[in-house]
C-alpha cells in the first residue's frame, strides 16, 4: 500500500510546520528535505518534500515541483497537498499560482482549492481575504517582506495574477453550512468555469468541515491549517504521532536570518536578555570580508556559557538601505550563505541544538549541514516542532534543530525552545 497523503512545501519551515500538524492530526509523517534519491524505506501515512522553490524563477519552482511530484507518485500517494505559507508569500511572478496549475495539469484534475488559513497562528480568511491576527495582510508587516512583500489581502485577486485558470471563491456563507454545502458551490463553480477556488476559514472547525468536503480531489493546496482536517479523511484520528527524540545534547545556538515583525522582537528579547549576540552586517559581507569566520571566532569559545545568537535580522528601514545598495535576491542570497556557513562552523564546533529562524535561511542553513531527513518531535509553539537531523559532518551524531517560520512563536521563543528541550 502506498502512502496516503503526498506532500510538497514550498520552504523548509513550511515543511516542518505542515508535519508538525499532521503528526498532530494522528499521522505518521517523514519530512524528506528536497527529492528522496530512492525508494520510501519507511512505513508512514504521509510524506513532506520540502522543497527551497518560494523565491526561485517560476519555471524552476514547477520543475522543482513536478519532480517531487512524480516521487510522490511512484510511493503510490493518494492525495497531493501543495503547502505554501500562510501569509501566501508570493513573488511577481509566482509561484503559488504557475506550480498549482502545473500540479493540475500534470494530476489531470480540472479544479483545486487554495486556502492559507491557520487559525491557530491567527490567519484566517473571510470573504477572500487574508487577516493576520486582527489586520488585513497589507498591513501586518509582510508589506515589508525582503523577498515576497505582500501588499494585496485579496487572495482571488492575488491567485487569479498568477494563474491562467479562473479563480473563484467558496465564501463563509457555505463554509459555515457544512461539507455539504461547500461540495454544491464547488459544482457550481466547476460548471461556471472555475479552476482554482480561495476558500474561506475561520477555526479548526471550518478546517475540519471543509477538509471532509475534500476528501476526493486529487490535489489540495494550502498553508498548513488545512493538514488539521485530512487524517479524518483517512479513518486516521487526531493524538499526536510525534517522535521520541533522543535526548539533545551538545551547545545551543540560534542563527536568524529573518526580519520578520516577530523575529525582530525575538531577536530583541535575547538580545536583550544578556546573552552574546552577534550582528551580520551586510556590507561587511558585500566588501569581501569573511564575516563568517569572524563571528565564529568570537562566539564558538562562549558556546559553553549557554545560547549564542547570529543575526542578520533588522527592520524594514535597514533592509530597504541594503537592498537598494545590492539588490533584494542578491542581498537576500549572499546573507543566507554566510549564515548556512556559520551555522555549519556552529555545528562542527560543538552546537547540538540549533534554532533558525526564517524560511529561506532555513533551507540554506539545512542545505549547508547536509541534512537529508528530519524526524519531528515535540511541538515548542504551533507550527514549530523540535526535530532531530543527522548531517554530514564528520563524526557528527544528529542534531535537534527547530526550523522556526518568519512570523511564529512568541517573543519568549529562543528561551522557551531550549526550556523545553532541557526537559
Ligand atoms: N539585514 C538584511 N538585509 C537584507 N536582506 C536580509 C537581511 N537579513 C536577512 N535578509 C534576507 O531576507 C530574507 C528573509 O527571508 P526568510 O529567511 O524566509 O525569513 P522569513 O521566514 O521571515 O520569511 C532572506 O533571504 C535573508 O537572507
Ligand atoms: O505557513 C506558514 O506561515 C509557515 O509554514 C511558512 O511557510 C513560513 O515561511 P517563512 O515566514 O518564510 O518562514
Amino acid at each position: 500500500m502506498g502512502i496516503k497523503l503526498g506532500c510538497i512545501a514550498d520552504d523548509f519551515t513550511g515543511a516542518t510546520d505542515l508535519a508538525n500538524n499532521l503528526v498532530q492530526a494522528g499521522m505518521r509523517v517523514l519530512q524528506a528535505m528536497g527529492v528522496p534519491p530512492g525508494p520510501l524505506s519507511a512505513d508512514v501515512d504521509a510524506v513532506v518534500i520540502a522543497l527551497k522553490s518560494r523565491t526561485v524563477p517560476s519555471a524552476e519552482a514547477v520543475e522543482d515541483s513536478l519532480a517531487a511530484l512524480r516521487w510522490l507518485q511512484e510511493q503510490g500517494a493518494g492525495q497531493i497537498y501543495f503547502k505554501y505559507c500562510s501569509t501566501f508569500d508570493s513573488t511577481k511572478d509566482g509561484n503559488i499560482g504557475p506550480v498549482t496549475e502545473a500540479l493540475m495539469d500534470a494530476l489531470d484534475t480540472d479544479f483545486t482549492v487554495a486556502t492559507p488559513a491557520f487559525p491557530e497562528n491567527k490567519r484566517t480568511v473571510f470573504k477572500g481575504y487574508l487577516f493576520v491576527g486582527d489586520v488585513l495582510l497589507h498591513e501586518s508587516g509582510m508589506q515589508n517582506h525582503p523577498l515576497t512583500p505582500m501588499t494585496d489581502p485579496n487572495l482571488v485577486r492575488v491567485m487569479q495574477s498568477q494563474c491562467r485558470r479562473k479563480v473563484g471563491l467558496i465564501d463563509y456563507s457555505h463554509v459555515q453550512q457544512g461539507p455539504a454545502a461547500v461540495r454544491q458551490r464547488i459544482a457550481d463553480l466547476r460548471r461556471a468555469g472555475v479552476g482554482i477556488a480561495i476558500v474561506d476559514a475561520l477555526t479548526n472547525h471550518d478546517l475540519a468541515s471543509i477538509g471532509s468536503a475534500f476528501k476526493d480531489m486529487p490535489l489540495l493546496t494550502a498553508g498548513s491549517g488545512l493538514a488539521i482536517g485530512l487524517p479524518q479523511n483517512f479513518g486516521i484520528s487526531p493524538g499526536s504521532q510525534a517522535a521520541v527524540l533522543p535526548a539533545p545534547g551538545g551547545a545551543r545556538a540560534v542563527v536568524s536570518g529573518s526580519c520578520s515583525v516577530m523575529t525582530n522582537a525575538q531577536v530583541a528579547a535575547f538580545i536583550k536578555s544578556g546573552r552574546p549576540a552577534f550582528a551580520v552586517d551586510p556590507a561587511r559581507v558585500a566588501a569581501g570580508e569573511d564575516v563568517a569566520n569572524g563571528i565564529l571566532s568570537q562566539a564558538l569559545p562562549l558556546l559553553d556559557g549557554g545560547p549564542v545568537l547570529v543575526y542578520s535580522t533588522a527592520d524594514p528601514g535597514s533592509v530597504k538601505a541594503v537592498q537598494e545598495k545590492l539588490g533584494a535576491a542578491q542581498a537576500g542570497a549572499m546573507i543566507e550563505h554566510v549564515i548556512a556557513a556559520i551555522a555549519r562552523g556552529l555545528v562542527e564546533g560543538g552546537v547540538g541544538q540549533l534554532i533558525v529562524a526564517g524560511g529561506e535561511t532555513s533551507g540554506a542553513c539545512v542545505q549547508a549541514l547536509g541534512i537529508s531527513q528530519m524526524q519531528i518531535g515535540a511541538q515548542i509553539d504551533p507550527g514549530v516542532p523540535w526535530c532531530h537531523a543527522h548531517t554530514d559532518i564528520p563524526g557528527n551524531q544528529g542534531i535537534h534543530i527547530a526550523l522556526k517560520s518568519g512570523n511564529f512563536g512568541g517573543e519568549d521563543f529562543f528561551e522557551k525552545a531550549f526550556a523545553a528541550s532541557a526537559l
